[in-house]
């Protein structure tokens, strides 16, 4: 709503390097307008040697926050000064976490004296939502998937019944993180990922390990090689060229899924990472690539900045969402899923009703082709429907599926993001694997389509049609129950689904045939560690927390079923307990 006097916020930030404050005015907090302004002062903590020491850090806040306060405060004075003489702040917002905790507490008793001078509210900032909702201001979007790279996070998140959900994120460390500590492998100074980028230009491909699972990612393995690489005497240019193609097309992978799951056409990218130009080239191509539209905020908001954290403070200011002094600790390891969100109304992606807002790419369009326009270079979206066609094709998040009579053909297709040496080997890999393990499932008496054809060259399988629906279109108990049974027994021979998610499960709704099948293994593998078999809870967990509104019966109904059906449990549901707890902060 449009106020008759303008809105002034102080932000402070100073959850890792960045001592930052800064002052937002605008007339209508609840979007962005043509006379709103923010004026950002930050102070940066470069480590003389190795990565940020914490305590090194907390000193810096202690000396520099006072001054970029002061800055801001100024800034806000005569701002008010222009407008006739109005009070100066309206609030001020900090950050209360995540981040490390001596710098935390320096900001926010900061933030509490400066509050208590102006006779003003306080207003608690998660770090990380503020990274999203500073793309999600400037763009405008209505309801976007976000995907936060930052130093210590990585994340993609999308809003759901009143909060943002943890869609995927890392299983080790932030993604900046991971490239600074290649980086100190090098004797290089803090930070590295601008370094890395600018090496890589001159460099050329290298394989190096990839991993996602399901809509998570891990670092770990991707960076020893790195570092192993550099150590055996593979070229430095080489081996950053082929860190930068490995850890952002996994990124832009995963957004490209959450994408998929949530139908929504839009994405908007967060953290200092977003600073690297290679990882917004890929995310702007693969959202071209899906007709999705994209949307990354200039880099002064992108690298940690006060300038989010006033943005955001205004909004949760104009909802009442103030905290008191004795209520504003904080919290280093502050989830943005914590968070209720007070400051939005627009719809999420629940596909029931109206309530959606699809862009033009996918989520629930079973698109009908006509039979002679079969060509996989077709655009699916919502205005190719053709009444008198009988070919179903399905554009999922890797592949696309047409479904003819009683066959479904699926096809990877390359993806423009990806390097073509990348792209045609996970092409050629999964292919492979979804051929194998699909049947190797069924041999051990799980339920899956029966593989008919396959070529890994051209990344194509051809199945028997399976189901009458997908589990996301019907997640009742029963059926869940039987997806953790059907884990457990691939569980006990030996591998993993790698992307169970409800979209991977096929049912039949008529009532006389209760089978399962399990679908699209292509992220599977053989393992015998019961971490790798607890992820595949978790992913599945997740995905029923971004279908289901029952969600959480659904995933205590599927941990007890899993705990009947597999012969040793207890080492999966311990490290799946241990999955759920992982703080983030590292
Ligand atoms: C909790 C909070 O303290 C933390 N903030 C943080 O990590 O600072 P941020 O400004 O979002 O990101 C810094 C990271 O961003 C990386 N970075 C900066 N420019 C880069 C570039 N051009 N390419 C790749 N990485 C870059 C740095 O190497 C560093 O790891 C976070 O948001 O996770
Ligand atoms: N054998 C089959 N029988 C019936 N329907 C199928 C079959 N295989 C795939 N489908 C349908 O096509 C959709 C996409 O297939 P699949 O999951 O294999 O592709 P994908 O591109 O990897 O998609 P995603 O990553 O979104 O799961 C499935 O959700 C399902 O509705
Ligand atoms: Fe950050």
């Amino acid at each position: 709503m449009a106020r008759s006097r303008p809105l002034r916020i102080l932000g402070i930030e100073g959850t890792a390097w960045a001592a930052s404050a800064a002052v937002f005015e605008t007339t209508d907090p609840t979007r962005r307008t043509d006379d709103e302004r923010v004026e950002i002062y930050t102070d940066a903590y470069e480590p003389d040697s190795g990565g940020i020491h914490p305590r090194e850090a907390a000193e810096h806040m202690h000396e520099s926050i006072p001054e970029v306060v002061a800055q801001a405060r100024e800034t806000a004075r005569e701002w008010a000064d222009e407008r006739g003489g109005d009070d100066a702040i309206d609030a001020v917002a900090f950050s209360r976490g995540p981040g490390l905790g001596p710098c935390l507490r320096i900001v926010a008793t900061a933030a509490r004296a400066t509050a208590q001078r102006f006779d003003v509210p306080l207003v608690g900032v998660n770090h990380m939502v503020a990274h999203l909702e500073i793309g999600r201001h400037r763009s405008e979007f209505a309801s976007p998937v976000c995907l936060n790279a930052s130093g210590a996070n990585a994340h993609v998140l999308g809003y759901r019944n009143g909060r943002y959900r943890v869609l995927g994120e890392t299983m080790d460390t932030g993604v900046g993180n991971a490239i600074d500590k290649f980086t100190r492998h090098l004797g290089w100074s803090h930070p590295g990922g601008p370094k890395v980028e600018a090496r890589a230009k001159d460099g050329e491909f290298l394989d190096l390990p990839y991993v996602v699972k399901g809509m998570d990612f891990s670092f770990s393995g991707i960076m020893s090689a790195a570092k192993q690489a550099v150590d055996s005497g593979e070229a430095v240019e080489d081996v950053c060229f082929g860190l930068q193609e490995h850890v952002f097309a996994m990124l832009t992978e995963v957004s490209e899924r959450a994408l998929s799951l949530t139908g929504s056409g839009q994405l908007v990218l967060g953290g200092g990472v977003a600073q690297n130009e290679r990882l917004r080239e890929m995310l702007a191509s693969m959202c071209e690539q899906r007709g999705a539209e994209f949307y990354a905020p200039e880099p002064r908001f992108l690298r940690d900045n006060a300038g989010m954290i006033a943005v955001l403070g205004a909004k949760m200011y104009e909802a009442g969402d103030t905290i008191a002094i004795e209520d504003s600790r904080i919290d280093s390891n502050f989830r943005p899923d914590q968070v209720p969100v007070t400051w939005r109304e627009e719809e999420d992606w629940t596909a029931d009703g109206d309530s959606v807002r699809l862009g033009t790419s996918s989520r629930d369009d079973s698109v009908r082709l006509g039979s002679d326009s079969r060509d996989d270079s077709v655009r699916l979206g919502n205005d190719s429907r053709n009444k008198s066609a009988h070919v179903d094709a399905l554009q999922g998040a890797e592949a696309t599926v047409t479904i003819e009579d009683g066959t479904v053909t699926k096809r990877r297709n390359p993806r423009a993001y990806r390097h073509e040496r990348l792209d045609s080997r996970l092409r050629r890999e999964r292919t492979r694997l979804e051929a194998r393990l699909t049947s190797q499932a069924r041999r051990v008496g799980v339920p899956t389509p029966i593989l008919e054809d396959v070529d890994p060259e051209r990344g194509l399988l051809v199945f028997e049609r399976v189901g009458d629906a997908d589990l996301r279109d019907d997640p009742a108990e029963r059926h869940v129950r039987a997806v953790a049974r059907h884990l457990a027994t691939i569980h006990d021979a030996g591998f993993v689904h790698g992307d169970p998610t409800t979209r991977n499960v096929r049912i039949e709704r008529a009532a006389s045939d209760d089978r399962r099948y399990l679908i699209d293994f292509g992220l599977g593998y053989f393992t015998d560690d019961p971490e790798d078999y607890a992820m595949d809870l978790h992913v599945f967990d997740q995905s029923l927390t971004g279908t289901a509104d029952n969600s959480e019966s659904l995933i205590a109904a599927a941990r007890g079923a899993y705990r009947t059906a597999s012969s040793a449990p207890e080492p999966v549901l311990d490290s799946l307990r241990e999955i759920e707890g992982r703080g983030r902060y590292q």
